[in-house]
């Protein structure tokens, strides 16, 4: 069967978004000699991590912000990892700061995250930057939910009143986007490894956003005919490639547009860094 959904251009929408931050980063640098700043911090050397935070330091500079790697050993004690993280709290001229995840195992993940300055907290994963988007008042709110929605709100004239269905409940995408989506005032449901009848949820949403981390678990036949899919899912597959949570091939003759693995969610992820990193800026030292 022909492919008949729209295909949802994470890459172009993204490539648009960093040219727009590139824009204000040149207008804050003339008007006030000031340079937005990235510090991104990896401990390890996951081969996956590597390439990330190499991807984010390239965007960075790429948009003239003052981007930096600081790569520390994977032997980096907590400690020593907290004194990494409270001496950029304390330097002015660092607006966002990302610890890569995921961390050592004798690091503890929670602990790190808590040290963060929450104003600095580009990620959106300080306990205050959720409580805020729980709240419905945003402070910073994480990468990735945050280009899913914008993601949806490109594709669709209206989220309002819209069944949307969230698979997968994680801190970093499943929670925080659908807080999102509820704001927008979608019908929100947080289906995970427990739903019964996960198809049949599934078959229910208008919008479906798949964050599991399953290779193409979610079929084609799960899909209600011109429903919109977001699938967030990057799982390398055995012969090198990528492949979403969403079974593509199948969900592109059923859904009405669908987000691809790569060239989707992902460079928005990124591209949203860099956004949360100027509204960082702005609210510390943008007045
Ligand atoms: N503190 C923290 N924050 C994160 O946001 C975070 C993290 N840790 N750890 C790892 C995950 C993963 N992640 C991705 C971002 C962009 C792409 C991306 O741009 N992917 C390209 C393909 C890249 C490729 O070819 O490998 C795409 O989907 O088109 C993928 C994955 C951010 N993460």
């Amino acid at each position: 069967m022909p492919a008949q959904a729209r295909i949802i251009d994470g890459k172009a929408a993204a490539a648009e978004l960093r040219a727009g931050i590139g824009r204000e980063v040149a207008a804050i640098k003339a008007a006030k000699g000031l340079v937005p700043g990235l510090h991104v911090v990896l401990v390890g050397d996951d081969p996956a991590s590597r390439v990330y935070v190499a991807s984010k330091e390239k965007l960075a500079a790429e948009i003239g912000m003052n981007s930096v790697a600081h790569r520390l050993p994977a032997e980096t004690t907590e400690a020593e990892l907290l004194a990494k993280i409270a001496a950029l709290n304390a330097d002015d001229a660092v607006d966002g700061i990302l610890v890569q995840l995921p961390l050592p195992k004798h690091i503890d993940t929670g602990r790190i995250i808590d040290a963060i300055d929450p104003a600095k907290d580009v990620d959106g994963l300080h306990p205050i930057n959720a409580g805020l988007l729980a709240g419905g008042k945003n402070g910073l709110v994480p990468c990735t939910p945050l280009g899913c929605m914008l993601l949806l709100k490109q594709t669709l004239p209206s989220l309002s009143g819209l069944d949307a269905v969230v698979v997968g409940r994680s801190e970093l995408v499943g929670r925080p986007v659908a807080q999102l989506l509820l704001q927008a005032d979608c019908t929100v449901t947080i289906a995970h490894s427990r739903t019964r009848n996960l198809a049949e949820v599934v078959r229910r949403a208008d919008i479906v956003v798949a964050a599991v981390g399953r290779p193409l678990m979610i079929k084609g036949d799960w899909l209600k005919p011109g429903a919109t899919v977001i699938d967030v899912g990057i799982n390398r597959m055995p012969d090198g490639k990528l492949a979403g949570d969403v079974d593509f091939a199948e969900a592109a003759t059923v859904a009405g547009a669908i987000t691809p693995v790569p060239g989707g969610v992902g460079p928005m992820t990124i591209a949203c860094l860099l956004r949360n990193t100027l509204t960082a800026f702005h609210a510390r030292r943008g007045k």
